[in-house]
């Protein structure tokens, strides 16, 4: 599944700050990722306590991987208004310099004045606090309205790969009918990355009418709102998660849907719903779960869950570095 993304990364020798440079997970990644020539790792902290982290993890700061204290940047004047100038009206300039001394908000400006082509973080930082620099700063893509997020689900059973994206787990927290439309379009792009022909399936606790409630009727919405768009993959709702899913029950609860029963792009109708059903598919059901991967985004900025360990951080730094 990364082989793709790793040759062509090779080739590129993209730039990756990590926020967290003083984590174990992150040290143990970045490590890797440059002893195999995959990209160019930056760690932010402070050097001494950067490389002090490595050496007590086992996995020394080699040379050539920069580190960058947001504490002691000769570029930081530079810095400083150009954030300011960015949230004129919103952040005055003692708030821009009080808000770099965080690598969260320093790392997400090295990205956006060109100095580090992409960022992951979120080892420790929570999702709000890795993402809110980035919706603040990096802003939507021309052309989205939200930024949202979709994760990918990949599990090995003999010799049979399956994969599954599922969205929005992680930054929408009661999407409406019309955010719902756009994170499924933007996690059917998402899914083709990752080689999934996306058959998209709105969930809900209730089959094609079968339940009555307000988020019901929100998910139906979002379906019209959907074909209204005219999207080039097959898309049904309202679905529960086993009609979407099982070919069996879909015979009893959604005959005759193009999706049902063979659903693989999950659309949640809110945080909740999504962010605990794909970590009940990471830790019940034995997947790797890959994200959030941040879509809508204008650069390649991506957060980690706190519970990530370090090949969840090197494979998520492939992703990062690769989607540009
Ligand atoms: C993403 C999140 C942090 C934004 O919350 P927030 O910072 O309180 O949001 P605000 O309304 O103050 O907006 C902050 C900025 O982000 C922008 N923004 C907020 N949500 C956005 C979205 N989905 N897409 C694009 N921009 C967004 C706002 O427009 C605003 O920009 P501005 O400061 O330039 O005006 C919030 O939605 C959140 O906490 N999500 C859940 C995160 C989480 O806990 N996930 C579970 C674990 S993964
Ligand atoms: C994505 C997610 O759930 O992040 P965390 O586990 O850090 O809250």
């Amino acid at each position: 599944m990364f082989e793709k993304m790793i040759e062509l990364l090779k080739s590129k020798q993209r730039s990756l700050v990590f926020t967290e440079g003083t984590d174990a997970r992150i040290l143990e990644a970045a490590h890797r990722l440059h002893k195999e020539k995959i990209l160019q790792p930056i760690l932010l902290g402070n050097p001494d306590e950067v490389r002090a982290a490595g050496e007590k993890c086992g996995f020394p700061v080699d040379d050539g991987i920069e580190i960058i204290d947001p504490l002691n940047y000769s570029d930081m004047e530079a810095m400083v208004s150009m954030m300011a100038e960015l949230r004129k009206g919103k952040d005055d300039e003692a708030a821009c310099r009080a808000a770099l001394r965080k690598s969260n908000y320093f790392g997400t400006m090295l990205v956006k004045m060109g100095k580090a082509d992409a960022l992951l973080g979120g080892a420790t930082y929570s999702t709000a606090d890795t993402v809110r620099p980035a919706l603040q700063i990096i802003k939507t893509k021309p052309g989205n309205k939200i930024v949202s997020s979709c994760f990918i689900l990949h599990r090995r059973k003999d010799d049979a790969e399956e994969l599954y994206a599922m969205a929005d787990c992680a930054i929408n927290l009661d999407p409406n009918e019309d955010q719902l439309a756009e994170i499924a379009v933007e996690t059917a792009k998402t899914a083709r990355v990752f080689s999934i022909d996306p058959r998209v399936a709105l969930l809900s606790y209730s089959t094609l009418g079968s339940g009555k409630g307000e988020s019901v009727e929100k998910m139906r919405r979002a379906m019209d709102k959907l074909k209204a768009l005219n999207p080039d993959f097959p898309v049904d709702g309202e679905l529960q998660f086993d009609a979407a899913f099982s070919p069996e029950v879909a015979k009893t609860k959604a005959s005759g849907s193009l999706v049902a029963g063979k659903a693989n792009t999950f659309i949640f109708p809110n945080i909740d719903a999504g962010n605990i059903g794909y970590k009940i598919a990471q830790r019940l059901g034995g997947f790797e779960a890959y994200g959030p991967i941040l879509q809508g985004l204008n650069a390649p900025i991506n957060d980690l869950s706190r519970g990530c360990n370090a090949d969840e951080v090197y494979k998520m730094s492939i992703i990062t570095a690769a989607l540009i």
